[in-house]
């Protein structure tokens, strides 16, 4: 199995330029369902899950055509099965994007349910009420969703918790339903506005997105168009807290400051100079050690929780103590056990840490838990004295476009080995 080894010590310097988002490029390969033309979409980041939701479009049918570069055209006039089979779901829980689709389209889906993951349950519920409330039948049965609708109707569905996978789910059916549905309570992540402009391109109607209240106007077919997805501002916030905790300087390229505002408001905290310019943004941290920050996880626009282990990595060297508290997940702070073997001071009590800083890391075989985790594993080996071997990174693998290769263009001394 293949690993990262880390020789911590160096501040990083120079430019790295960000990909497109993993969590908005994963909706918005799905939607391509919906269109009876071609999609083509652009800046899609080289991924394992992009690779995994292409193979499960494949076996929908779904034409894929690589254009070069990171451009692809995706055809779904030849779909001829509507089935996510739990081979492909249990691996990447993103697949059960194809179920609001797949039902709008083609009135039938069979979607395996996901089950929870290491971070935590992970539930499907207010996906499945959203999309009854738009005229679905919907029985889960031998661990499969199976979901039916003659024609999906317009309604107002009130979500009873934020979340991004349920409102991305009814978002897209409804853009094929017939009449206007109301999404109250939606998620307002950058990833949701992206897909609803990715929408829009192909015919849909869509307004509101980015707000509480997002108004879909059904049309009567989706007829393809072209998107060219957001830059990932998970792998910037990453690339940021790596400057930041090596008291380097780094200018992230090809990024959306406007998308990273709660970060940025941290990284500031804990003493970086920040500057952003365009799709530029920089990062100073003139050699400093960062001061602790303490955290609170919640929907955007407040802090990330795909950024929780980062900062917790920052806060693992920096000077004095930080809270930090996860709202989103119940089981997501797997990486404090190893930042632990790392050297680090942390205390964790249900869903609140307490991180002590201490003043050097040391090096150490660690093992990542899940994607974010493996993040804050190669951001403590960035500073930690000697070696930090970090296996199981296929997890790394699922969400960052070669962070190896990027790290070392700024610098960090990171070899992948196996
Ligand atoms: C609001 C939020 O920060 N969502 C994060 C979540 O999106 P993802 O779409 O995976 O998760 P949701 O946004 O749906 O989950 C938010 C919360 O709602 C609960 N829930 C969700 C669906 C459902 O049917 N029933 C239910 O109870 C979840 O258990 C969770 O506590 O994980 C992604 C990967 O880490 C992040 O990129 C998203 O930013
Ligand atoms: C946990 C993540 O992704 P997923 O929802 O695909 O597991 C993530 O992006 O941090």
């Amino acid at each position: 199995m293949q690993k990262i080894v880390v020789t911590g010590g160096a501040p990083l310097h120079g430019e790295v330029r960000i990909s497109g988002a993993k969590n908005a490029v994963l909706p918005i390969l799905c939607a391509a369902l919906l269109a009876d033309g071609p999609v083509t979409i652009d800046n899609v980041p080289d991924l394992h899950d992009v690779k995994t939701t292409l193979k499960l479009l494949g076996e929908l049918g779904v034409g894929v055509e690589r254009n070069g570069g990171s451009k692809l055209t995706l055809d779904a006039r030849s779909v001829h099965s509507h089935v996510a089979p739990y081979e492909l779901v249990k691996t990447m829980r993103a697949s059960v994007l194809v179920l609001g689709p797949l039902l709008a389209r083609f009135g039938d889906a069979e979607v395996s349910l996901p089950g929870g993951c290491a971070i935590g349950s992970r539930p499907v519920d207010l996906h499945i009420k959203g999309l009854q409330a738009l005229g679905a039948e919907i029985n889960v049965d031998h661990g499969f969703i199976k979901a039916k609708a003659s024609k999906l109707r317009g309604a107002r569905v009130v979500f009873d918790t934020v979340s991004v996978g349920a409102t991305e789910n009814v978002l897209m059916a409804a853009a094929l339903a017939s009449g206007t549905s109301v999404l109250e309570n939606a998620a307002m992540e950058p990833e949701i506005v992206d897909l609803a402009a990715c929408l829009n391109a192909m015919g849909a109607d869509v307004e509101g997105a980015g707000s509480p209240r997002i108004v879909v106007r059904g049309v009567e077919r989706l007829h393809g168009g072209a998107h060219s997805v957001l830059p990932d501002r998970i792998e910037t916030g990453t690339f940021l807290v790596a400057a930041a905790m090596t008291g380097g300087r780094v200018v992230a390229t090809h990024a959306r400051p406007d998308t990273l505002h709660a970060v940025m408001a941290k990284l500031e905290e804990a003493g970086a100079t920040l500057d952003s310019d365009g799709d530029r943004i920089t990062l100073d941290m003139a050699g400093k050690r960062p001061k602790a920050v303490n955290i609170v996880t919640a929907p955007h626009p407040a802090f990330p929780t795909d950024m929780q282990a980062q900062f917790m990595a920052l806060n693992c060297i920096a000077e004095g103590t930080a809270s930090i508290d996860e709202t989103i997940f119940e089981n997501r702070f797997m990486h404090v056990q190893e930042l632990i073997r790392l050297g680090a001071d942390i205390r964790v009590d249900g869903n609140h840490a307490t991180v002590h800083g201490v003043a050097q890391l040391s090096g150490a075989p660690v093992m990542a838990t899940d994607l974010r985790a493996s993040a804050s594993l190669i951001l403590a080996g960035l500073v930690a004295e000697g070696e930090t071997t970090i296996d199981r990174i296929y997890h790394l693998d699922r969400g960052y476009e070669n962070i190896e290769q990027k790290l070392g263009g700024l610098g960090a001394k990171i070899r992948r080995i196996g």
